[in-house]
This record gives structure tokens, sequence and C-alpha cells, in this order.
């Protein structure tokens, strides 16, 4: 019998003996390859955490002692020991395990949010919640290198000094990488930690020594290894850390299971805040992992993947850095993901990583506009959301000309709720002079981009969706910025004018083939643009039966309540069905499967709006479902 099925839980952990323990870490180790390589996921950063997880589940006592775990996705190992190995299979399917810490799944799984640079905060408020009650707990927050590069767990750890008294923990997972090498001036800190080979020698020289010596050794080694200012200053820069107040115990070999058991109890003993460092290797004990230059198979990379938006992206802003030396690319740690590295390549003086810093990456474009530059920033659409107040205040009310490409809007599936795309097109809405386009394929990102990099002197934002880029759809007409895409067979009734948002454009033709075939007359357009909203979507709509609009966005404040006011402003009293995702989060599973879950397809938008045409209840036409905000079909 494998030695992980012994495991139900934690406790079950601190019966094994060494050996027991070394044959479960590998075991833990052929389960992630084999399973995550099927399923798809998070490897490289799974495999680095095993001996860290089993030493947090052996020194603590998780649920009592309470794990938060950054960005969470290397919780593969905790899912494992906290009795889910079973269900390990179904990770990240429709149903199954989610690929982030679940509440619903264990009372051991705390923090959902997939957003990074947020545990230290979590961590600090829990701790203080546990002084307050007098509940003698401890908090253990896991954060990696990359997730100390945002700014909010710099705020964190500016207040967790100051509490001599919060019993906290915080494990830094060192390897060196976000998806790339991690940047900036803490990254070359935690390296001159870690890379301190006479720090390291030395210790492990008097730890031998004084552990010949069994009644003074020990206390003594402790004692040495406890100074604050003495042995480390001496021997490695401590700096930061210990300059904050706060006490750092490491650098610690992240693969050595029992001298990361001696850090966290040596860390448990001093009662208040303690840093524990550890070094580890992303992918560690799985050679193409560990070899794979671009990130350690972070996230596993399907083999030969279609070409997809950010390919295009890619593709088209290289094109465009050549013929425009003023325009510079931001990228706040994800390089590859967002379609950037191929800029970096050719414009390397051009391109700029900040690490996972998106509200610094926003305030700092804001600064390279105002130098004369043209900057570019790549991300991914949810996380904008926590640079809103930068796009708004230092961005917009500054009237800079900055491009935003926000790859993965709309349903993005598989990373659960945190990661869906489904916020940009509704926070962006109020944001004075900003201009959003939504490209429905390929082309439209190449027109789109090259269009929004001409604007100087307001925010141009474009958006698109996740995976393989949809064929071109050509326009019949263009009407001011308007595409019309499909008019009606004949001159039938204007019955429904279908506008079709962004990757939505091609749910909005299948939706019009549906309808035709029950005999409506049906156009379909694509604003391109869709903020501001086109006077001239305005006027086409006053001689229809009914506007309908499909976003892959939310619905509170999208594109669709954005037309359905300016067709109030306007006088145009066409009534307007708005199709989009709920406002709800949405459980994890692939796009496609989202989409089907919540009727964003064309046989579900086309039945409901046949249904409300035929029910000749010409009020059905006017009143929304009284259902309130339900869900889009
Ligand atoms: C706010 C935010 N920006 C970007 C990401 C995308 N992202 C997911 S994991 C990751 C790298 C995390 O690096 P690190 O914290 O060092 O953890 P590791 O993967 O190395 O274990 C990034 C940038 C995110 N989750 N949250
Ligand atoms: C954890 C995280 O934020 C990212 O690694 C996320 O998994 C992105 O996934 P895709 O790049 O596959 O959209
Ligand atoms: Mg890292």
């Amino acid at each position: 019998m494998r030695v992980l099925e012994t495991v139900g839980g934690p406790a079950d952990l601190k019966k094994l003996t060494d050996q027991q323990l070394a044959d479960l870490a590998a075991e833990i180790r052929d389960v992630l390859v084999e399973t995550v390589s099927r399923t798809g996921g998070h490897l490289g950063p799974n495999l680095g955490m095993v001996e860290i997880t089993l030493a947090m589940h052996r020194v603590f006592d998780s649920p009592r002692d309470r794990l938060v775990f950054d960005t969470g996705h290397q919780t593969y190992v905790h899912k494992l020991l906290t009795g889910r190995a079973g269900q390990f299979d179904s990770l990240r399917q429709q149903g199954g395990l989610s690929g982030y810490p679940s509440q619903a799944e264990s009372e051991h799984d705390l923090v959902e949010n997939s957003h990074a640079s947020t545990a230290l905060s979590y961590a600090d408020g829990l701790a203080k919640a546990y002084r307050l009650r007098k509940e003698d707990r401890y908090v253990v927050a896991l954060i990696g290198d990359g997730g100390l590069t945002g700014g909010m767990a710099w705020e964190a750890l500016n207040n967790i000094a100051a509490a001599k008294d919060l019993k906290l923990v915080i494990i830094v997972n060192d390897n060196g990488r976000s998806y790339s090498p991690t940047v900036g001036g803490l990254a070359t800190h935690l390296t001159s930690l870690r890379t301190n080979p006479r720090y390291e020698k030395i210790l492990d020289l008097i730890k031998k020594n004084l552990g010949r010596t069994p009644y003074v050794g020990p206390p003594m080694y402790e004692v040495l290894h406890g100074v604050k200012k003495g042995l480390k200053d001496m021997l490695a820069p401590q700096g930061m850390f210990e300059d904050l107040g706060l006490k750092y115990v490491g650098p610690v070999d992240g693969h050595d299971r029992q001298a990361l058991e001696d850090a966290l109890r040596n860390a448990k003993s001093f009662g208040g805040p303690v840093i524990v460092h550890a070094v580890t290797q992303k992918g560690f004990g799985y050679p193409a992992a560990e070899q794979d230059e671009e990130d350690n198979f972070h996230q596993i990379r399907p083999a030969n993947k279609p070409r997809g938006w950010t390919d295009v992206f890619s593709d088209e802003l290289v094109k465009i850095g050549h013929r425009r030396p003023d325009v510079v690319a931001i990228t706040a740690a994800m390089l590859h993901p967002t379609g950037l590295a191929a800029f970096a390549d050719e414009f390397p003086d051009r391109t700029f990583d900040v690490g996972i810093a998106e509200q610094h990456a926003v305030t700092s474009a804001a600064g390279l506009a105002m130098g004369g530059m043209h900057p570019v920033v790549g991300l991914y659409a949810t996380f904008l959301n926590r640079a809103f107040d930068q796009l708004l205040l230092d961005v917009a009310l500054h009237k800079c000309g900055v491009t935003f490409v926000l790859d993965r809007a709309g349903v993005t599936g598989d990373d659960g709720a945190s990661h869906n795309g489904m916020w940009d097109m509704s926070i962006l809405q109020v944001v004075p002079g900003l201009r959003l386009a939504a490209p429905r394929d390929g082309k439209r990102v190449q027109e789109l981009l090259n269009e929004a990099v001409e604007v100087d002197d307001a925010p141009t934002v474009l958006r698109f969706a996740k995976g393989e880029v949809f064929e071109d759809i050509e326009a019949v007409d263009r009407i001011g910025q308007l595409d019309v895409l499909k008019r009606p067979a004949s001159d039938a009734a204007k019955d429904v004018l279908l506008v079709g948002i962004g990757s939505m454009a091609a749910t909005a033709m299948d939706v019009a083939q549906r309808l035709e075939a029950h005999g409506f007359g049906v156009t379909v357009v694509d604003p391109r643009w869709v903020k501001p909203v086109d006077p001239k979507l305005v006027e086409l709509a006053a001689d229809f039966t009914l506007v309908v609009t499909i976003e892959d966005n939310g619905r509170a404040g999208g594109c669709g309540t954005m037309i359905a006011q300016a067709l109030r402003d306007a006088g145009v009293r066409t009534p307007l069905r708005d199709f989009g995702i709920p406002q709800q989060f949405l459980e994890h599973a692939k796009r496609a499967a989202v989409l089907q879950e919540i009727g964003l397809t064309g046989q579900e938008v086309a039945r409901e709006i046949t249904e409300q045409l035929t029910r000749h209840d010409s009020d059905a036409l006017n009143q929304p479902d009284p259902a309130g905000d339900r869900p889009s079909t």
C-alpha cells in the first residue's frame, strides 16, 4: 500500500517515520506529474511545495492553526494531505476539485482568491482576531517570492513588523521565479540571502560540531542561530526583513523536510511574527519542469496550442514597435502569458517587467506617457481590478495616452471565480474619456490595436478572450465606427438588431441564423469600440422592434446597460434585452462548459428571444423578467 493511502489528514503525518515521509514525498511527486499532465494546472509550483507542505502540516495543527496560501495555485499537495487524494483525478474539472483552495471542499482551506500578494494581509487580520479572542492559534502564511513583489505584501509587512505579539509565521517560498525569474531589488536581496554560501556553511559547521556535545550543543546552536545582528550580519547581509523588525529564519533548504521542520519549530517558539525563508526549485524532482526555461511548467502548456488571441496581439505589437519608437510595453510578471515576450526580444530596452505589481504598472505607465512614450500595458482582465484607481485617477484624469490590452477577458473557466475576466467592461464604463474596444476576431485585434495606439490623449483598452482566436468575420457594411456583419435576407421586418460584442459577435451570428429560421428579420452589428456608445448604433436601434446585446462580461453595468442608457437618453423607445454573464461568482469548469451553464450560447439566446418575440404580449417586449438579475438565459 502506498503511504499516501494511509494519510487521511494531517494528523496521520505526525505518525510517519522519516523513511515513510521520504517515500510519501516521492509518491506525491508521481501523483502530481501523472495527474496534472492530464488535467492541466500548476505542475511546477506544486512540485516545489512538497516538503514545505509536509513540514507545515507536521509542525502546525490545521485547521486550528490557519494555513493561508498566497494565490493558492500551489495547494495541490495541501489537498492531497487533507483527505482529498481520492478526488485528485478531478482537479480543475467541472464538479471536481478546484485548482485553488475551496472552503466548500475542506475545513483546511481558507483563501479562495487567486489574486497574488494578499496572504500576509489575511494573516495579519486572522492573527489579530485570535489575539483579541484570546485563542491560542498560529497563523501560517505561505507566500512566493513573486507574491512578495506585490505592494499589498509590503503594506501587510509594515503592520506585521510592528505587532510583536502576533502568533504569525510567514514562509517565503523563494524559487526565484514568478513565471519568469522574479525581478527588482527584492529579488536581488533574496538572492543575496539565499546564495551566501559562507553563512550556510558556517552554520552547518557549528551545528555539526555543537551537535557532538549533547549537553551544550543544541541550545548553544539555537542561541547562535537565533542571534539577531551578530552572526548573520557578519556572514550574510540581512537588511530588509530584520531592519523592519521582523525575526528572520533562514535561508533554509526548502526541499529538506527536517531542516524545514526545525526552522518552523524555531519560528513557532518565538511567539511573535517570524519570516522563514525557504529556498526551493520550481518543478523540483521532475527534470522536464526543472529545465523548462520559460516558466518551469508554471502552468502545463498544451502541446501544439492553436494560434490564440494572444499570438495575434503579440505579432501586431512587434510590428507597431518597429514603426513607433515611442511605444513601450509593461508586464506585471507575465511576459509570456500576455504575449509581450516577442516585443521584449525585439525591444528589450522598451519592455518593463515590474513584478506582480499591477498598481505600480499602471501609474508607471502614466509616468511614461507624461514623459512622451506610449505605453502598452498587458494584463489579464481580472488583474486590472486591482489597479482601477490608478487607471481612473493617474491615467484618465491626466488624459494619458496609455493602451491597456486585457487578455483572458470574459469567462476563463478552469481557474475559478477570481480569474474570470467578467468585471472590466463594467468598471471601465465609469472612467471619463476612456475608449474601450472589444475585437471580434484576429483581424479586429490588429485593426483596433493600431487605432488605439494612435490615441495619445486618453486611455484606450482592448479586451479579448482566452484561447484560440476566432475565424475572421468580415463586415458587409460600415456605419460610422460600426461594422454591420449581417443584414436580413430580404427587406423583411426589422425585428431584431443584434449587437454582438467582442468574442460574442460569433455567437450573435449563430443567434441570427436561428432567428431567421423562425422567420424573423435580424441585423447583426459589431460596435468595435463599445465605449463611448456609437451614436450610429442609437440611430439604428430606433428602426427595430427589439435590440439584443450579447457580451462576455458581467451584466451589471456592462455594455448592454450602457447602450440601453444611451437609447433612453436619445428618446429611442426600442426595448433592449441584454445577455451577459450573471453577476455571480462562477464555479470552475472549462470556458465552453461555463458558457453553456450560464446560457451564453447561440441556441439559448435564440430560444429566449424567440420566446419573447412570439409571446404576442407587446408588454413582454418592454418589461424585464421579474426574476431580477436572473442568469442571462
Ligand atoms: C494580482 C495577480 N497578478 C498576476 C497573477 C498571475 N500569477 C499567478 S501565479 C504568478 C506567479 C507567482 O509567483 P510566486 O508567488 O513566486 O509563486 P510560485 O509560482 O513561484 O510558487 C502570477 C504572476 C495573479 N495570480 N495575481
Ligand atoms: C495562477 C494564475 O494566476 C495563473 O497562472 C493562471 O492560472 C493563468 O492561467 P492561463 O494563463 O492558463 O489563463
Ligand atoms: Mg516564485
